[in-house]
């Protein structure tokens, strides 16, 4: 594995250090519903305050606009970091400019700063050149930190080892040498269990996938998408209608390839997207044109607990329902029991990852057993297609 410059090699006493976590966390009512982000990038922020280093935070959250939004401030975020690391965490209200600056000059070695959401600015997501350097001037040095935001070549993902010394934070680092370590010959056959809702973002790396993996597990929003593309009636669900056809060549280079793809059989629907919704089992084709799929169900649960029994490899990335809505969690909950069950017994190896996988699998009470989590959803399933990630390039030693 190429080598990479990390914390190790880092001159950080007295320097402000821009450290690029992934603070997308789960929250419900602006509460941090999962900290697992936070735990992992705790010994990154403690590792450089202690050595003396101003600590400012950069990350984004959510999917604002390109502009500042409340309901996307990064302020909550902030203070459960606080809570996490058991020091204070300043804030500023903006991530460049006069806000940021004078907040970073009042720092002193080995003070933690947080600065707003880095997405409020639409120069982020496009790399912008003169927003990277608005970003430099508030640093000496860029810690990146952040394997689950990777996969994006934006400004404070990428941008920022252009024009300051890069070194990878301590997860980063952990994450690269724990998959690499669990997936360098994965025990066969091996699945892909993919489900969530973020299916223009993944949906189309899946035919690279099928390449990887002896079977493909669809399940939560995802499903969907492959459902009306079988012609199936998916109601109100979400559903990506622009990418039926891509899922038809998913579907034809599995067949093609003697892969198989599990789909769904039937379904939990219901008319609202709330807790405690009135819902019911629906077949496939039975879906009425007011019902969304809320999670996959019983019949397509048994189906994937019996198939995890033969496999001997599982990585998961998304839900296979809302689960953060009871009782919509029900498929995720029983197939995350089953395959917590199967790793503790030594039958099979589970690998699972994504920012809300993460908070499902900790709802299920099943990540404790499973071989490893990660932190990324999007970022691992993109490693695991063996494409370069952006953010873990621009760190390798040349
Ligand atoms: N059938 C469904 N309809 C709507 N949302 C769904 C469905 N199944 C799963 N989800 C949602 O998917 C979200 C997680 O998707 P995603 O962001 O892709 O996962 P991750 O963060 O683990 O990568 C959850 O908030 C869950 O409520
Ligand atoms: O939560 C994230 O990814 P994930 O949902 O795939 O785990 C990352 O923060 C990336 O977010 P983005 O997909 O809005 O760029």
């Amino acid at each position: 594995m190429t080598a990479f410059r990390t914390l190790d090699q880092a001159d950080v006493k007295d320097k402000r250090v821009l450290v690029r976590l992934d603070l997308n966390v789960p929250t419900e009512n602006g509460k941090v519903t999962d900290v697992t982000r936070i735990e992992r990038a705790a010994p990154t922020i403690t590792e450089l305050a202690d050595k003396g280093a101003k600590v400012i935070l950069l990350s984004h959250f959510g999917r604002p606009k390109g502009g500042p939004d409340p309901k996307y401030s990064l302020a909550p975020v902030a203070q459960a970091v606080g809570e996490v690391i058991g020091r204070p965490v300043g804030f500023a209200a903006d991530c460049i400019g006069a806000v940021a600056e004078q907040a970073v000059a009042a720092m002193k070695p080995g003070d933690v700063l947080c600065l707003e959401n880095t997405r409020f600015h639409k120069e982020e997501e496009k790399n912008d050149p003169a927003f990277v350097k608005q970003l430099a001037q508030l640093g000496d040095v860029w810690v990146n930190d952040a394997f689950s935001a990777a996969h994006r070549a934006h400004a404070s993902t990428e941008g920022l080892g252009h024009v300051l010394p890069a070194y990878a934070g301590r997860s980063m680092q952990a994450e690269l040498e724990a998959l690499t370590k669990a997936l360098e010959q994965p025990k066969r056959p091996v699945a892909a269990v993919v489900g969530g809702a973020k299916v223009s973002g993944k949906l189309d790396l899946l035919g690279n996938l099928l390449d990887k993996v002896d079977v493909l597990i669809i399940g939560g929003g995802m499903a969907n998408t492959f459902l009306a593309a079988q012609g199936h009636p998916v109601g109100k669900s979400l559903c990506e209608p622009d990418l039926i056809p891509t899922a038809n060549d998913i579907l034809a280079k599995a067949t093609a390839s003697g892969k198989q793809i599990l789909l769904p059989v039937d379904a939990v629907v219901a008319e609202t997207f709330a807790a405690n919704a009135p819902s019911r089992v629906a077949g496939l084709d039975d879906v009425g044109p007011n019902e969304m799929i809320l999670d996959i169900g019983p019949r397509s649960v048994e189906h994937v607990v019996s198939e995890l029994e033969r496999l001997k490899t599982v990585l998961w990335n998304g839900p296979f329902g809302a689960f953060e809505l009871t009782p919509f969690d029900t498929g995720t909950v029983t197939v995350a029991e089953a395959a917590a069950e199967l790793t503790a017994a030594g039958k099979l190896v589970t690998v699972a990852g994504g920012g809300d996988t993460v908070a499902a699998l900790n709802h299920a009470g099943a990540a404790d057993r499973f071989t490893y989590i990660s932190t990324a959803g999007g970022a691992f399933l993109e490693w695991l297609e063996g494409k370069a990630l952006p953010g873990v390039d621009i760190l390798k030693t040349k």
